[in-house]
């Protein structure tokens, strides 16, 4: 469904993809993991038109697809949860939910709906209460985590990337996260995770890649390696140091 293949990004003299080559198959979760500085935030943000290569393809259903920007990736099907959390902080939560779908300027879901089209979002997974009418400002940490993933899910999109996302959750939303991420594959979407959690790793994945200094030194379904060897593929000094603690 989605592939790059030898993508690479420089930022100056900092190589921070060197030709990254991955194949992702609808219907899954992919994760891709890595330790800060592995490219993971590169690799997202060439996913969703932010920055662009200095090298390499994305082929979309076999075709190879040249979008330049966020709107290219977006029509195309992809959302992306970026691992800061953006909000417009004097629009309301619905107001926020519904920019994944509203245009810029124009409002394209009708003032009837948008309550109930917002709130539908966020139940099929926000186990927290978020109020609607609230300025998304004032709604605590959590809380516009879970706004923005709704933003994102609302949109339907057929590649949803989430990029460390769950780490200002609390447990019961981040399982219910989880769960409607497993939804998603089996109802076809793509999802790519970034995480260097290995525990959700471990639970989640249908296929993982590892990233290390930029490059992609893994590609494989889950149950091929143990988390040891994972982490050892991801960080060999730290799986050294850790064997002899
Ligand atoms: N805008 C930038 N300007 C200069 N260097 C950058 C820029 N963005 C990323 N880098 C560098 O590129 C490399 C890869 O960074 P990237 O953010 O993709 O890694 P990461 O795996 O996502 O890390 P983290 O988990 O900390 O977000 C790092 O060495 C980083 O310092």
């Amino acid at each position: 469904m989605l592939e790059i293949k030898d993508l690479s990004k420089r930022y100056g003299e900092t190589v921070a993809l060197s030709g990254a080559t991955i194949a992702f198959r609808a219907g899954t979760v992919h994760t891709i993991l890595g330790e800060n500085g592995s490219g993971k935030s590169t690799l997202v943000k060439l996913l969703s038109g932010i920055v662009q290569p200095d090298g390499g393809t994305v082929t979309l259903d076999g075709r190879g697809f040249s979008g330049r920007g966020p709107s290219d990736f977006q029509a195309a099907g992809f959302a992306t949860v970026f691992q800061e959390v953006l909000i417009a902080p004097d629009r309301t939560v619905t107001d926020n939910i519904l920019l994944g779908l509203d245009g810029l300027v124009h409002r394209k879901v009708p003032r009837e709906k948008r309550r109930e089209t917002a709130a539908a979002a966020l139940s099929r997974f926000a186990v927290t209460e978020v109020p609607l009418d609230a300025p998304a400002g004032q709604v605590p940490l959590a809380a516009q985590q879970l706004i923005v993933l709704a933003r994102a899910v609302v949109r339907r999109p057929r590649i949803l990337i989430l990029d460390e996302v769950t780490a200002a959750l609390d447990y019961a939303d981040r399982e219910s996260v989880f769960r409607l991420m497993r939804q998603l594959a089996a109802e076809g979407s793509l999802l790519l995770f970034i995480t260097h959690r290995m525990d959700e790793v471990m639970s989640l994945s249908d296929r993982i890649s590892i990233l290390r200094g930029g490059k992609v030194v893994r590609s494989e379904d889950k149950g091929v390696s143990t988390p040891a060897e994972l982490l050892k593929a991801m960080a060999p000094q730290t799986a050294e140091e850790l064997s002899h603690a």
